[in-house]
């Protein structure tokens, strides 16, 4: 099939091709109900469930293009769109792919502040950014700075080893890479997680872009909540009420036990251990946690 000539009716929606983004990013494009079938190689992907076509790419390219208008919405890190300096919209927190771009020496090496490494010598994939940093350090324009910025593709954590670099400007997530590599973190250059970006002149109808932020929104929260049932005493409802308040608002239904109501509410997954335990604690009974598949906000 000749792909191209179908995305003309089409937004053009950019996602990571490989690399750290690219599952999380499927994920969530499924539990969006967006439906796709990828041939083996191809980058272009036309959706069955939607006008839409996705566009596999490099996440560093990503800001370009929808930068440029060329896609309507990408899936990319904020360190990429910050990277490429380019002016898009960042609807979207999708809270994967949080890491931080920070500045890092030899562990026994001379330096301890990036002060000391004005007109020294940084290795980087993130050229920009790193000299944004450094001349704002030295206070003068990047043209002026004396620090030398060099970029590597990857395995940037190599670089002080190897003798090429006094320090580099690299990503840290869990800090392994950092420590395997003998380097230090020293400062942090910018925070990061994958976003939703949006460009800031839509070709596409709005109300399509509107409805798949919304669905992408709904797995967004519905991977971070659960939902919380039980039972509360009348007399023990506003003490219970301030543990789950919910996210607009608890639901209270009447339930065929004289004294009891049910309580309905969305918690955050990652607390549900320690806010079942207390609601217990003060007097809950019949304490139950469901899953939500899915949701609109
Ligand atoms: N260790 C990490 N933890 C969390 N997010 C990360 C990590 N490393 C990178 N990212 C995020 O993923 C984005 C893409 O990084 P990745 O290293 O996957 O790049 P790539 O060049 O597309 O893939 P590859 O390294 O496989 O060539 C980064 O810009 C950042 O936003
Ligand atoms: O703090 P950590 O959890 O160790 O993660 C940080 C590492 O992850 C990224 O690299 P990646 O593994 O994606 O490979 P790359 O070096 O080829 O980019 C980043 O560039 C670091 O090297």
């Amino acid at each position: 099939m000749d792909l191209v000539n179908h995305l003309n009716d089409r937004l053009l929606f950019a996602i990571p091709k490989k690399g750290r983004l690219y599952e999380k990013s499927v994920t969530i494009l499924n539990g969006s109900d967006i439906k796709f079938h990828r041939s083996q190689r191809l980058d272009i992907a036309l959706c069955t469930t939607l006008p839409i076509a996705l566009i596999f790419l490099p996440a560093a390219d990503i800001p370009m293009f929808v930068g440029e208008g060329r896609c309507d919405l990408g899936i990319t890190g904020v360190d990429q769109v910050r990277e490429a300096k380019m002016d898009v919209d960042l609807p979207i927190d999708l809270k994967f792919g949080s890491c931080k771009l920070q500045v890092q020496v030899p562990v026994n090496g001379p330096y301890t502040k990036p002060e000391q490494l004005i007109g020294k010598t940084i290795v980087s994939s993130f050229t920009n950014l790193t000299e944004e940093y450094f001349a704002k350090l030295e206070g003068v324009p990047a043209e002026k700075m004396t620090t030398k910025v060099k970029y590597v593709g990857g395995s940037v954590e190599a670089s002080c080893a190897l003798g090429v670099a006094d320090a580099i400007v690299d990503l840290v997530e869990s800090g392994e890479t950092m420590r395997a590599a003998g380097l230090i973190d020293i400062a942090t250059v910018l925070e990061t997680s994958a976003h939703v970006i949006e460009s800031k002149n839509p070709r596409s109808d709005k109300d399509l872009i509107e409805t798949i932020k919304s669905r992408i929104e709904g797995v967004i929260t519905a991977q971070r909540y659960v939902c919380c049932n039980y039972n509360a005493p009348e007399d023990k409802l506003s003490q219970l009420l301030t543990i789950t308040p919910g996210r607009r608002g608890p639901t209270i239904s009447k339930i065929d036990s004289d004294g009891w109501v049910a309580v309905n509410s969305m918690i955050e997954r990652s607390k549900k251990g320690e806010i079942m335990d207390e609601l217990k604690k003060k007097g809950a009974a019949d304490i139950m946690v469901f899953e939500i598949s899915n949701c609109r906000v």
